[in-house]
């Protein structure tokens, strides 16, 4: 059997804010298969962003062990976890997270440039082609739309060629008509690319169109509400509305 290409074995998170300590993550076990894609879902509050920063390495678990592509992130010095993620992870967040200083292209260019890319100004305007924006290359974040931005966000995660995507709530800023067009673009880039790709939503459409959905509720993994995993993770046609409501 191959390895899964994420293993989080109780994995906890608590935060400390002003009332005090809060446990948001309550020790969470879960294998995710190279290829799948993921839909988590669940309430607001529930911790799906939470389980996605952790995956993604953008958080600390403060118990517990997540690995990814074999390795133990909990373990990493930030400089190690730093490299890795710009390696090997690409993340889409809600409210694009665009530099505003820079153009589009630089905003793709940059983290190949920090992978050490000798082309990354041409692999950045590739992407950006890739996404329908080469004729925006030379605009900035606040003269582009929230759906044109959402696409350049989709160019710079997807650029580097990580084996993971992670994507929090992709369309969550965006009308029903850009939504469904990120979300073709996505799942176009994760075929073209075989990433895995992990997607937190509130969209039980968007959630049925992945080959496995997983609930979360007040910090736990819901088993019941698990559907499993397809044989052929590429078919992406396969609906499991019911999972997803
Ligand atoms: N920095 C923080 N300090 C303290 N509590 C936090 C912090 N960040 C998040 N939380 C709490 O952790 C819980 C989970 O938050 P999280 O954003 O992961 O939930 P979510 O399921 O993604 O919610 P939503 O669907 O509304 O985005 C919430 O109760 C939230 O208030």
């Amino acid at each position: 059997m191959t390895q899964p290409i994420l293993q989080l074995s109780g994995a906890r998170l608590a935060l400390d804010g002003n009332a005090g300590r809060v446990e948001i993550l309550h020790g969470i076990d879960l294998s995710v298969e190279k290829g799948e894609t993921l839909g988590l879902i669940g309430p607001s509050g529930s911790g799906k962003s939470s389980l996605l920063m952790l995956m993604g390495g953008l958080e600390r678990a403060t118990a517990g062990r997540i690995e990814a592509l074999g390795q133990d992130l909990t373990t990493m010095s930030e400089d190690a976890l730093a490299r890795f993620r710009s390696k090997h992870m690409g993340v889409v967040f809600q409210s694009f997270h665009l530099l505003p200083t820079m153009t589009a292209l630089e905003n793709v260019a940059t983290p190949l440039e920090l992978a050490g890319a000798t082309d990354a100004f041409d692999r950045a305007r590739a992407e950006l082609d890739a996404v329908g924006l080469a004729h925006r290359a030379d605009h900035y974040p606040a003269q582009m739309s929230g759906g044109e931005q959402q696409r350049v966000a989709l160019a710079r995660a997807s650029a580097p060629r990580p084996q993971i995507l992670l994507a929090d709530e992709p369309t969550g800023n965006l009308d029903g008509t850009n939504g469904q067009a990120i979300i073709e673009l996505l799942f176009s880039l994760r075929d073209r690319h075989g990433a895995t790709l992990i997607m937190v939503t509130h969209a039980p459409e968007l959630a049925a169109q992945c080959s496995r959905v997983i609930r979360l509720r007040d910090g736990h993994l819901d088993t019941q509400s698990q559907t499993p995993p397809q044989t052929t993770p590429q078919t992406q046609t396969q609906t499991q509305t019911e999972a997803a409501q």
